[in-house]
C-alpha cells in the first residue's frame, strides 16, 4: 500500500482575474476551490490510475473538515490526524502569469505530532510512504526525519518531495525517489544550473548523498532522470497549460505508483512525465484518459552514463 503524507494540506482556492490591479478593486472571472497539498494530489493522482493508497497528515478546522468530506466523496482512503487549528487555504492567482501565496500552516500540537508518528509506525514491511510538501512552522524541519525513522523502523519504503533542509536531511536515509524542480535544485546548491550536464552533475551530488533515484522536472521542458547506472531525459509533450498547480505531485504519483507496480524505473519516468503534463493542460488534476493519451508521446532518450 502507498500512504501519502501531507503535514501542511490546503484549499487551493484558484482565481481568475483578467488584468491585475494592485491597489485597486478586481473581480474574479472564475474562481474554484480543489483540495491541496503535495502529498493529497499525489493521493488523488494515485486513485485516478486506480492505485490504492491511503493519504495520512494533518487536518483541522472548518477547512480540514471540508478537504475530508471532499476526498471521502472522490473515494479516496484517509487516515489523518485531526488537529484543533483550520487546515490553510493557499491563494493561486491567475492575471496572465500564476502567482501563488501559500499560509504558513496550523500549529500542531505536540500530542498530534506524536500521534501522526505513531500512526506510520504501524505501515508494514512493502509499504511506501511518500512525504510531501512544507513543515508547518510549529514542528520544525527534524520532524520530518523523525517520521522517515519511524517509517524505516517498520520495515517499509520512503518517497520525498520537499525542500531545502528536510531533503538534505533525508538523503542519508535513503530515499526511494526525490524530485526538486530545476529552481530547487539549483537552491540547495547555492548556484545557478543553465546546462543539461550542470543538472546532471547535481543531481548526481544527490545519489551520492543517499537517493536512490533523482527526478528533475523542468516544467514545459519536460525532465531528468537520474540512476545509479545512467541520466535520461524527456521533453514535455505538447499542449495548452491550464493550471500547472500539483503537475509535481501529478509526477511523483506516477512516478512512485509505476516503479510499485512494475519495478521498471523508465516505464516510472515515462508515467510519471505523462501525469505531470496532464495535469498541466487540466484545471483540475489530470484524468486517468488524459494521462493515457499523453504516456506514449513521451520519449525517453539516455544522454549519459553515471559514474
Ligand atoms: N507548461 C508545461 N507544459 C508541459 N508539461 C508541463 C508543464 N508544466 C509542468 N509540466 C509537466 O509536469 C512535470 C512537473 O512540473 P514542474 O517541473 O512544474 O513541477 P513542480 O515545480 O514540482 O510543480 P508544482 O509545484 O506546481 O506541482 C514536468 O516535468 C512536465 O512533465
Ligand atoms: O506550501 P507547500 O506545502 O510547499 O506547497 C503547497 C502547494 O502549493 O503544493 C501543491 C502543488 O504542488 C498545492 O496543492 C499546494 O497549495
Amino acid at each position: 500500500m502507498i500512504y501519502t503524507v501531507t503535514l501542511n494540506p490546503s484549499i487551493d482556492y484558484i482565481v481568475e482575474v483578467g488584468e491585475l490591479q494592485l491597489g485597486g478593486l478586481n473581480r474574479m472571472n472564475r474562481d474554484l476551490k480543489l483540495p491541496g497539498g503535495k502529498g493529497i494530489n499525489v493521493s488523488r493522482v494515485l486513485h485516478r490510475l486506480g492505485i490504492a493508497n491511503t493519504a495520512t497528515g494533518f487536518l483541522g478546522g472548518f477547512t480540514g473538515r471540508h478537504l475530508d468530506d471532499r476526498l471521502r466523496s472522490e473515494g479516496i482512503g484517509r487516515d489523518f490526524v485531526f488537529i484543533e487549528g483550520d487546515t490553510r487555504i493557499n491563494i493561486k492567482l491567475k492575471a496572465g502569469e500564476e502567482t501563488e501565496i501559500n499560509g504558513q500552516g496550523p500549529e500542531i500540537r505536540e500530542a498530534e505530532a506524536e500521534e501522526l508518528i505513531t500512526r506510520l509506525s504501524r505501515l508494514k514491511p512493502g509499504d511506501i510512504a511518500v512525504l510531501s510538501g512544507s513543515v508547518p512552522p510549529s514542528l520544525g524541519a527534524g520532524y520530518y526525519s523523525r517520521l522517515i525513522e519511524a517509517v524505516k523502523k517498520a520495515g517499509a519504503d520512503f518517497a520525498m518531495d520537499t525542500t531545502g533542509e528536510a531533503l538534505l536531511n533525508a538523503l542519508p536515509l535513503n530515499p526511494l525517489v526525490i524530485k526538486p524542480n530545476h529552481h530547487e535544485l539549483a537552491e540547495l546548491f547555492g548556484t545557478e544550473l543553465r546546462t543539461e550536464e550542470e543538472l546532471i552533475r547535481c543531481g548526481r551530488r544527490l545519489l551520492e548523498r543517499g537517493a536512490r533515484h533523482v527526478l528533475i522536472s523542468m516544467a514545459g521542458e519536460g525532465a531528468l532522470l537520474i540512476t545509479e547506472s545512467a541520466a535520461y531525459r524527456t521533453a514535455a509533450p505538447a499542449g495548452t497549460v491550464r493550471n500547472s498547480v500539483g503537475a509535481g505531485d501529478s509526477m511523483i504519483a506516477g512516478f512512485v505508483g509505476t516503479l510499485d507496480a512494475t519495478g521498471s524505473v523508465l516505464e516510472a519516468f515515462r508515467a510519471g512525465v505523462a501525469c505531470g503534463s496532464a495535469t498541466a493542460f487540466s484545471d483540475d488534476l489530470a484524468e486517468r484518459s488524459d494521462i493515457e493519451r499523453l504516456r506514449p508521446q513521451v520519449e525517453i532518450r539516455k544522454i549519459a552514463h553515471t559514474g
